[in-house]
């Protein structure tokens, strides 16, 4: 299948490198034609390090035209962080054309993103957006042009906008991740099942201490203590009780489950905390006022989580204790910056029109 990846990142470079390994036929975009260029210099090959060793990935693009990169695609993959999504949704609506599925993993809410901004630049082709709860791999770049993959993932829930389309979407986005996906409905159940915003608060916050002393910190290894993991399953609790409110069924992809040795598999496969701990990959340098965790996780996914709480009508006292704490360490007030409802143009609409809308789409 011909796949477009969008970014740079860990996550694009293990997508573009697995993907092609599986015989898919890639197309990576990046914003920087200087980082094109070198990397085409390279011979265009992403080195893939798993369990089974090392493996070069030949890629058939790459491109800085994101055009080109879109062109005749099946399948538009954007691992991204979710500050990323607005201006690469931008460049991307105008080329998206009929049948395209353009695939969030995982999302924060911007399939719906995408699906508007397609929308406001005069786009009216039938395209659907869709995302997931994680990235389908737990990976850190070795170098300019190698990428490490401690873990694959084995289950994906995954909503789509607009949900009339989610048979047909969920059929593509099954091609790239044969026996993973999990139809959850729609893109906002997508957006909640995100564990990132989870996950990442409690970590940061709770590990600032040891993260802005040592040169480099493991916040999953030394830094996951039973206390911090007590905050995150009550932080869990909040955005599982938003799912129930919203009428979401389960399964709610308890973030525990990541940890535990028994019970439901998660969304990686079951040893998959161990693997990434003994990667040594996530012993690393992070400034906490500009890293991902924070200005991702933090600022834009739990000022989302606080917006569908409020129109929920669900109590979320650690989703605004961590934008408190989070706003005071960067100094950035998160209420203002975060992402919401309103900021993504849906402010207006109860609950009934939402779901009315994420289910039909634009009229
Ligand atoms: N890495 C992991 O193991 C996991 C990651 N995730 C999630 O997956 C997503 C991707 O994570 P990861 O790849 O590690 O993140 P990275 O921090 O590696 O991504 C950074 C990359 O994003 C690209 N980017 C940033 N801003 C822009 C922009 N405005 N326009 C275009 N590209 C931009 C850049 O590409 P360029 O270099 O070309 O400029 C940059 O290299 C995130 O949502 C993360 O939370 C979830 C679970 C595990
Ligand atoms: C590995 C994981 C799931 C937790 O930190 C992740 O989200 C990341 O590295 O960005």
């Amino acid at each position: 299948m011909k796949i477009a990846v969008l970014g740079g990142g860990n996550g694009s470079f293990a997508a573009a490198g697995d993907l092609a390994l599986a015989g898919h036929d890639i197309r990576l975009w990046r914003r920087n034609p200087g980082d094109v260029e070198a990397h085409r210099a390279q011979g265009g090959t992403i080195e893939v390090i798993d369990r089974s060793g090392r493996r070069d990935a030949k890629l058939a693009t790459i491109t800085s035209s994101i055009a080109d990169a879109i062109e005749s695609a099946n399948l538009i993959l954007c691992p991204a962080p979710a500050f990323a999504q607005a201006a690469i949704a931008k460049l991307a609506a105008p080329h998206l054309r009929d049948g395209q599925v353009v695939f969030l993993p995982p999302g924060t809410f911007g399939s719906y993103i995408f699906a508007r901004a397609a929308r406001d630049a005069g786009n009216r082709a039938e395209i659907a957006t869709a995302e997931t709860g994680t990235l389908p791999w737990l990976a850190r770049k070795q170098g300019t042009y190698a990428v490490r993959i401690s873990g694959r993932g084995a289950r994906l829930p995954t909503g789509v906008f607009p949900s009339r389309l989610a048979p047909q979407a969920l059929a593509v986005i099954g091609r790239a991740f044969p026996n993973a996906i999990e139809p959850c409905g729609d893109a906002l159940s997508g957006a909640l099942m995100n564990a990132g915003p989870i996950i990442h608060p409690p970590l940061i916050t709770m590990n600032a201490g040891p993260i802005e002393h040592f040169d480099k910190w493991d916040i999953h290894k030394e830094g996951t203590q039973p206390a911090i993991r007590r905050v995150t399953d009550a932080l869990d609790a909040e955005r599982i009780a938003i799912r129930e409110a919203l009428g979401y069924r389960g399964p709610h992809f308890p973030l525990a489950d990541h940890y535990s040795r028994d019970g439901e598999p998660w969304m990686y496969a079951r040893d998959a905390h161990e693997q990434l701990t003994d990667s040594g990959d996530w012993s690393e340098r992070l400034i906490l006022v500009e890293h991902r965790y924070m200005l991702e996780d933090l600022r834009l996914g739990l000022s989302f989580l606080a917006s569908v709480a409020a129109l929920a009508g669900v109590q979320t006292p650690l989703v605004k204790a961590f934008l408190a704490i989070g706003s005071a360490i960067t100094g950035q007030d998160f209420a203002v910056t975060g992402r919401t409802l309103s900021s993504v143009g849906l402010g207006d609409l109860d609950r009934a029109a939402l779901q009315t809308h994420l289910a039909e789409g634009f009229k």
